[in-house]
């Protein structure tokens, strides 16, 4: 198997990476902590799951993301298969999403199914995976530390010879359960043997032949009294069948004279009806006669003889065809009658009402009559006042005639005066100033002038040219005065005037209102006799119409007259078609009850007659009775005859001898059926009992069968488990010594040193290193350097016996060294160097290989330079085919 391809997202430090892997020698290498181990790392995890890891699955995804894909894809035998794997982070956990291993006709799905097929393909376990191919970094102790028995178990393992011990198990599991199922037929074989001897005791076959012959014999004796007993019941049988013979004729008789008995009184029963019937015939013919002599006086009181019931219909029929006639006849009267009352009732009530509509329209007239009356009053008096205020108003017309002015402007001349008046008084009043001032002028001028002074100007008047002036004001005063007197006068005529214009206006407003009035008293006067003249026509339209409804009432009344006149009659006629009615039923009904009376009499006879029939009927069943009557007793008579007394009271014996000797019989067979029953059931028993030894006979015989071919397949099984055990030590004895000679070979090829001689591996797995002077070293014994040399010699050569294989065809992983020369000197790496290429020799197509080591890189056929981005902290991988020594020499100095 080799690894071909591997790709990476977000394992460990790789966010992403891509590597082809081809055969030959790779080594790997790259700066501490650029990711290297974790490229192995993750091929052994691809292959084996968390099976692979020391930790969980929470350290390969990295730190910080979500999700982590492998993909891994190898090649084994020529076929290609490619495995993915995918964790999931969520929340604390990391789990599986998905694990699927594609390959040739083959899909693997689930980490357990795909690691079971892994296991399978490489024929080695995870941990088989780290012994052998996979040596990890600093794993130098693990195989020397181990114990004897793990490193047997490790290396059994790996060469599959665990099978060997698988298969030697389940031999002696098989050995076990053959010896239980031995051990438990065994004891089942004992104690049917135990049972079979506890039985036998018992002498089982002496037993049954004892109880079979006494049966013989109970049974013979049961016989004989069987066939006694037989004889016994015959004769009790017939001596039985006499007796009820005899006792079934007496039974007869009896029955005979109940019946005898019953006709008899059946006979004098029907005598006894016979009787009654002919006193009820007697009855019903004085009835008939009685109804004669009803029917006799009947026909005496009727108006016609009728002398036979035909005739009695037909006169029936008669009258009652007249009285329909009558009765419709009287019907239609009573028709007429009635509309003659409605008739005159109707009229009269018409004259009443007319009569009343007369009355109430003469209230009416008188009525009318007075409110004319009242109209004319009104009107006279209206007539009366107006010519009252014409008259007046022709006397204050008149009042104007002496006055300055017309009527109609009085008013304007009461103003005229006024205004003349009220001149004259100013003019007075201003006259009336004049004249007091002139007067004091007048006063204060004498006053100077007896003073001897100038009026004017108060000087002394000698010479004063004023003085002749006086006179002149005298005169003016006086001229005043008289004017003044003039206007007083004036005044006062106006005053007067004034009185008599303000009286004109009165009487001007009179007359105006006078003329109102009268207008509208002329208007209500024509209005008045209007109404009057309308009133006066309606009066006279009731007066026409009053006479009218008289003369209607009197000829209504008359009719009305008429009419009860006619119901009179009518009613008359009606009564006596009553009359007439009354009559006519009586003979009806005479002749009704006469007819009716014919009709009993027939029905009567009738009667009669079936009396008579059943009598003569009563009579012949009577005879008949006495026919069997006859009969019966004559029957009596032979069976009382016939019997026997003296055969029945020998047949009377004779059943009960039988019937003692059946009862002792019947005992004696009792006791012998139940003593045969008990010896019946008893044999059953014992055959019962001799059938099951029979069965437990063959039981034992088969058990003893079985216990011997157990025996023979233990004695089988356990050779098996031995054979698969020194199969086991052969080979293991075979593994031992190819393995210690390839140790050997091994730590020769690898570990140039002269003290040792060689490598001792007992059958125990015990390992031994010895020196050349014959003393032998512990493996932990070894230098830190040594260890790691024998380390790997032991490892490669398991490996190589790996690849050779027992049968030659085992797979051979690649190998893979993680720092193989940490504890090597640089010569020991040059001998590593070789090994390797030995290695390759031995047929290991695959070596990966993680170092530093320049001989070592120089060595390999691809070069894997891993590195790691300080920045992001991401390592990426990279493949030279050829590396740069320049390059590597760097390399070496970081480490
Ligand atoms: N889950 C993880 N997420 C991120 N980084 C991780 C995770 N697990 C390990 N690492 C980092 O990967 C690196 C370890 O890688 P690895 O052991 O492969 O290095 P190396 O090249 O073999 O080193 P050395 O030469 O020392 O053996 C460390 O730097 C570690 O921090
Ligand atoms: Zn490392």
């Amino acid at each position: 198997m080799r690894v071909t391809k591997l790709s990476l997202t977000n394992f460990k430090p790789y966010a992403t990476a891509e590597i082809d892997l081809r055969d030959g020698v790779t080594v790997i290498h790259g700066v501490n902590g650029s990711g290297k181990s974790s490229l192995l790392e993750a091929v052994f995890f691809a292959l084996y799951g968390s099976k692979a890891l020391e930790g969980t699955l929470d350290d390969v995804v990295t730190n910080g993301t979500e999700a982590c894909e492998i993909d891994l894809i190898f090649t084994h035998q020529g076929e290609t298969y490619e495995l993915i794997r995918e964790l999931k982070r969520s929340g604390e956990r990391v789990s599986t999403r998905k694990c699927v291993l594609t390959g040739p006709d083959v899909t693997i799905e689930g980490a357990r199914d795909v690691r079971t097929f892994v296991t399978e393909l490489l024929r080695m376990d995870a941990e088989a995976f780290i012994n052998c191919a996979y040596v990890q970094q600093g794993d130098v102790n693990k195989l020397i530390n181990a114990t004897p028995k793990q490193r047997q178990d490790m290396i059994d393992d790996l060469l599959q010879l665990g099978v060997l011990e698988e298969y030697r198990t389940r031999a002696g599991q098989a050995r076990l359960g053959v010896e239980d199922v031995l051990g438990n037929t065994e004891g089942a074989l004992q104690n049917i043997r135990n049972q079979i001897k506890t039985k036998e005791d018992t002498e089982p076959y002496a037993r049954l032949n004892n109880v079979e012959n006494e049966l013989s014999d109970v049974t013979t004796r049961i016989e004989n009294y069987e066939g006694e007993k037989q004889k016994a019941e015959k004769a009790r049988d017939a001596a039985e069948s006499t007796l009820s013979e005899y006792e079934e004729k007496q039974q007869r008789v009896a029955s005979l004279t109940e019946s005898i008995d019953g006709i008899q009184n059946q006979i004098e029963s029907t005598a006894a009806e016979r009787s009654t019937l002919k006193e009820q015939s007697t009855e019903h013919r004085a009835q008939i006669q009685q109804l004669s002599a009803q029917a006799d006086r009947l026909r005496e009181s009727l108006s016609k003889e009728v002398p036979t019931a035909n005739i009695i219909e037909e006169y029936e029929q008669q009258l009652t065809e007249n009285l329909d006639e009558i009765r419709e006849k009287r019907e239609e009267l009573r028709i007429k009658q009635s509309a003659y009352k409605n008739q005159a009732n109707a009229l009269s009530e018409k004259a009443t009402h007319l009569s009343e509509r007369a009355e109430t329209t003469e209230t009416e007239v008188e009525t009318l009559q007075e409110e004319i009356q009242s109209v004319t009053d009104q009107i006279k008096e209206q007539k009366e006042r107006l010519e009252t205020l014409k008259t007046e108003r022709q006397s204050l017309s008149s009042r104007f005639d002496a006055a300055p002015i017309d009527s109609g402007s009085a008013s304007s001349y009461v103003k005229e005066i006024q205004t003349q008046k009220e001149e004259q008084t100013t003019r007075k009043a201003e006259l009336s100033a004049t004249i007091e001032s002139l007067t004091d002028a007048i006063e204060e001028t004498e006053h100077l002038l007896a003073e001897g002074k100038c009026p004017e100007c108060g000087q002394p008047v000698d010479g004063s040219p004023h003085v002749h002036d006086l006179s002149d004001d005298r005169e003016r005063l006086s001229e005043y005065q008289r004017k003044k007197a003039a206007i007083e006068e004036k005044v006062s005529s106006l005053t007067t005037e004034l009185a008599e214009a303000q009286k004109l206006v009165e009487t001007e407003s009179r007359i105006d209102e006078i003329e109102t009035t009268i207008t509208l008293l002329t208007e209500r006067i024509d209005e008045l006799a209007e109404r009057r003249s309308q009133k006066e026509h309606q009066l006279n339209t009731k007066q026409d119409a009053i006479a009218e409804y008289r003369s209607q009432a009197e000829s209504v009344s008359a009719d009305a007259q008429t009419k009860q006149d006619q119901h009179a009659e009518v009613t008359a006629e009606i009564s006596a078609f009553t009359d007439e009615l009354s009559e006519i039923e009586s003979e009806r009904d005479q002749l009704t009850e006469l007819s009716e009376i014919t009709e009993r009499q027939t029905e009567l006879e009738e009667r009669i007659e079936r009396l008579t029939e059943k009598r003569s009927e009563l009579q012949s069943r009577n005879d008949e009775r006495r026919e069997w009557l006859k009969q019966q007793r004559d029957e009596r008579e032979s069976l009382k005859e016939a019997v026997d007394e003296r055969a029945i009271e020998s047949a009377k014996e004779q059943k009960s001898n039988a019937e003692q000797y059946l009862e002792q019989v019947t005992e004696m067979l009792t006791q012998l059926t139940t003593k045969r029953d008990r010896l019946t059931s008893e044999r059953g028993e014992i055959t019962a009992e001799i059938e099951q030894l029979e069965s437990l006979n063959k039981q034992q015989t088969q058990l003893q069968q079985r216990v011997d071919a157990l025996s023979a397949l233990r004695s089988e099984t356990s050779d098996l488990e031995s054979m698969y055990g020194e199969i086991r030590a052969t080979l293991r004895q075979q593994n031992v010594e190819t393995l210690e000679r390839m140790v050997n070979e091994m730590f020769d090829l690898i570990y140039a040193n002269d003290a040792y001689s060689h490598i001792e591996l007992d059958g125990e797995y015990e390992l031994s290193v010895f020196q050349k002077d014959g003393e032998r070293l512990d493996p932990e014994q070894l230098s830190g350097g040594e260890r790691a040399l024998f380390n790997l010699s032991l490892r490669c050569a398991i490996y190589r016996l790996l690849a050779e294989g027992i049968d030659g065809a085992a797979p051979t992983p690649p190998l893979i060294l993680d720092e193989p020369t940490v504890f090597l000197d640089t010569g020991h790496v040059d001998r590593l160097v070789q090994l390797v290429s030995e290695m390759r020799g031995f047929g290991v197509d695959q070596i990966l290989i993680v170092s530093h080591d320049d001989k070592l890189i120089d060595a390999a056929d691809d070069l894997v330079t891993v590195e790691k981005n300080p920045t992001t902290n991401r390592s990426t991988v990279n493949r030279a085919d050829k590396p740069a020594l320049s390059a590597l020499q760097v390399q070496v100095g970081d480490d």
